[in-house]
């Protein structure tokens, strides 16, 4: 009982003799030397970006967040290639970052067992994804990968997932562009709209109807994004602070439990729906596997017989899931930034152009074909070796996924040495990698397709170089897919129309929600102005007299004119379906009060165009144009006698008899008004000689 006297007194008098002794102001200076000396020490100890006690690398992010990708690709040169980086304290996030391609092979495929997505990685995505493929690690991931494989892998697959891409670009896509043509759009919804829709053709069978001409915002597609938006928040946030968030429904976590209903209640209703639909006997081609292809039939038609079934209607929910979320942005946000470079780098655009071109003209009879409503096969799509390198390589500077992360789950030693703890996560950042020297060479900031090529052929790159669709056993199984898929929406775009982006906002930490803001042209508000109508009225019912219409008749010219400021401001040649467009708007504009009826020809990078555009502004596209008061006998000519490739001769067609010979002319003959001026009459002879043969015809008459 003394003893536990004494040492209540010792207890009691020093703490007496500290708080008499010590002030505040002591102990902050303490903790401020700590802080500098552990700075100081970070600072020289490693080579990479600052590490502070306490707050960890979170302060340096937070300082460069408006550029995190360049400041980490100059991070990474900066420390050879890997450095450690530790989160806030008791955040238990730490390890390396690295975008060497002998590490991410290590992980990816050597010891791809000690290194996979991990509990971090699960946690975080669990209510989202819950067991799905991008979600699963081990047995549940390897059953779902050899399903997937095979299934996508297969012919049948390759054509139902053709035909879905084919309809999709040609009635949707298109449709939604050429309703916007000469409009500012923001390009990147446009094209999320259009994966998003293709995602769940193939996965889940159904029309999500995102790519309406209107636009229309769709209750499912809006929770997908919220949900996918609130579950990347939670890598952003310490699961100290994001647990209690879910826990008590605030913030980004009551967004994330509201929208993860809608998404999971619609794969619920449709898993439930499909498997009614393929065991209804009036279905048997269906549950034969004949009808539906998409991978939900498929899995379903798979597993009928099976006993004890490896797909529940859970797991059939959540693998459907997955692949939305893994075919829905990445090529969205690929294929913005691929138009984005290609805004850039004009001299691609005329390169893939006339790839595309060549490759048309290789059809049986491309001159009968209606250029306006193409569409390229398989095989032609397949032929197109410049476009497939030009979107390698925007995918190369602009990785879609552009850092990763694994989580080894024992002590592991890298080939070089480096060490990984247990728990611990590596880091691989692909858009550090596109940037450093040691990868791709003194050019790797360029936008170079050129590098893919070699004697004419397309060569794929190592894959742990080129980690931009993962690699190893975890190689994204969509590649193909994406790559057809791609290349038919920019082919298919680039066909009719010019692209022109005025700003870009800055890549943001999540890459997959940047918006790209095509702000193309001006245009000027739409329609006649009647702003003037009511003061002329009032001017007439004060006497005053306006000025008549003076009619002459109808004369049709052409000429040939340069689009150069257009030029000056795209930094490219301007397309005849470019001056298409602004004649066309025009004259929309003022509902034919602009009483003009024009012929439009030109040669592009496109090949020869000829359009006729009437006083409206709606146009035509034929082999031939007439327009004017004589139009319809000379369109009676060109409809008779117009063959496929015809040459440079010309025939001067002109009836024996003269048909109306003008019976009465006025005794005051006819003059121009006074108001009408002559101002030139110099004659200026067309280039080319025309040799003028008289037949007797009478297709004038018809
Ligand atoms: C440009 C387009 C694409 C890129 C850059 C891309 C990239 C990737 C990457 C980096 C991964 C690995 C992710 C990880 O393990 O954390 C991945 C996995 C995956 N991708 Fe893609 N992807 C693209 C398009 C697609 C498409 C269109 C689909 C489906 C229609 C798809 C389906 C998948 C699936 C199912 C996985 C999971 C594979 C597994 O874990 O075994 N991807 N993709």
């Amino acid at each position: 009982m003394e003893y536990y006297n004494m040492i209540q007194s010792l207890i009691f008098s020093s703490t007496r003799w500290l708080y008499s002794h010590l002030w505040f102001s002591d102990i902050a200076m303490a903790l401020l030397f700590i802080f500098i000396f552990n700075s100081i020490l970070q600072r020289l100890t490693t080579t990479g970006p600052m590490t502070w006690p306490v707050f960890g690398i979170l302060p340096t992010v937070m300082l460069h967040a408006t550029s995190i990708y360049e400041w980490g690709g100059q991070a990474l040169i900066k420390s050879g290639g890997t450095f450690p980086y530790r989160g806030m304290w008791m955040g238990g996030t730490y390890g390396i970052v690295t975008s060497d391609p002998a590490k991410i092979e290590y992980i990816l495929k050597t010891n791809f067992k000690n290194f996979p997505k991990g509990k971090a990685y699960r946690e975080r995505f669990y209510d989202f994804l819950g067991d799905g493929i991008f979600n699963a690690d081990d047995e549940l991931w390897r059953q779902q990968r050899r399903v997937a494989n095979s299934e996508m892998h297969s012919t049948r697959f390759m054509q139902f997932s053709m035909d879905a891409i084919e309809k999709l670009v040609n009635e949707k896509l298109l449709k939604v562009l050429e309703a916007k043509r000469g409009c500012a759009i923001d390009l990147q919804d446009v094209l999320l709209r259009f994966t998003f829709d293709n995602t769940c053709a193939v996965a889940f069978g159904v029309d999500s109807g995102c790519l309406e001409v209107e636009l229309p915002e769709i209750p499912f597609a809006k929770a997908f994004e919220q949900v996918t938006f609130a579950s990347l928040m939670r890598f952003l946030t310490p699961p100290y602070v994001w647990k209690p968030m879910k826990f008590f429904r605030l913030g980004f976590e009551k967004t994330l439990h509201e929208a993860v209903k809608i998404v999971h209640d619609f794969a619920e209703k449709t898993v439930r729906e499909r498997k009614m639909e393929l065991s209804s006997s009036s279905n048997k081609e269906g549950i034969n596997g004949n009808s539906r292809c998409d991978l939900l039939s498929r899995l379903i038609i798979l597993e009928k017989d099976k006993k004890d079934p490896f797909f529940t209607d859970k797991l059939l929910q959540d693998f459907c899931i997955s692949f939305i979320l893994a075919g829905r942005d990445t090529s969205s946000v690929g294929l913005a930034w691929f138009f984005w470079l290609i805004t850039k780098n004009p001299s691609v655009e005329t390169k893939i152009l006339t790839e595309v071109r060549e490759i048309f003209r290789q059809r049986e009879n491309p001159t009968k074909e209606n250029q306006e409503n193409i569409s390229f096969t398989q095989e032609e799509l397949k032929k197109m070796v410049y476009l497939q390198a030009a979107i390698s390589e925007s995918l190369r500077l602009y990785p879609p996924v552009s850092f990763d992360h694994k989580e080894p789950q024992v002590d592991d030693i890298f080939p070089d040495g480096t060490m990984v703890e247990k728990g611990s996560r590596v880091v691989y950042c692909m858009y550090g990698m596109a940037r450093m020297e040691s990868i791709w060479g003194k050019d790797c900031f360029e936008f170079r397709p050129e590098r893919w090529i070699k004697d004419g052929e397309f060569v794929s790159e190592n894959q742990f170089k080129y980690t931009v669709f993962n690699a190893g056993p975890r190689l994204c199984v969509g590649k193909k897919f994406a790559y057809t898929q791609m290349k038919l929406v920019v082919a298919s775009i680039l066909w009719r129309f010019q692209i022109s982006t005025n700003r870009l906002r800055s890549p943001s930490i999540l890459s997959s929600y940047l918006k790209m803001s095509n702000e193309a042209m001006d245009v000027p508000k739409t329609g006649f102005s009647f702003d003037l109508c009511r003061r002329n009225d009032m001017l007439a019912k004060k006497g005053l007299k306006s000025p008549s219409y003076l009619k002459t008749g109808t004369t049709i010219v052409g000429l040939i004119f340069e689009l150069k400021l257009h030029r000056y401001h795209t930094g490219r040649e301007s397309r005849v379906v470019t001056a298409l467009t602004l004649l066309k708007s025009h004259l929309f504009r003022y509902q034919g009060h602009v009483s003009a009826a024009l012929v439009l020809g030109g040669v592009d990078v496109t090949g020869p165009h000829l359009h006729t555009i009437y006083p409206h502004g709606s146009t035509d596209t034929l082999p031939f144009a007439t327009m004017g008061s004589g139009s319809l006998a000379a369109m009676a000519i060109f409809e008779s006698e117009y063959r496929e490739g015809l040459t440079g001769k010309k025939e001067y067609l002109r009836n024996h008899l003269t048909p109306n010979p003008r019976t009465y002319i006025s005794s005051r003959g006819y003059t121009f008004s006074k108001k009408a001026e002559v101002l030139l009459t110099k004659i200026t002879p067309l280039k080319e000689l025309v040799d003028v043969v008289q037949v007797g015809g009478d297709a004038m008459e018809e």
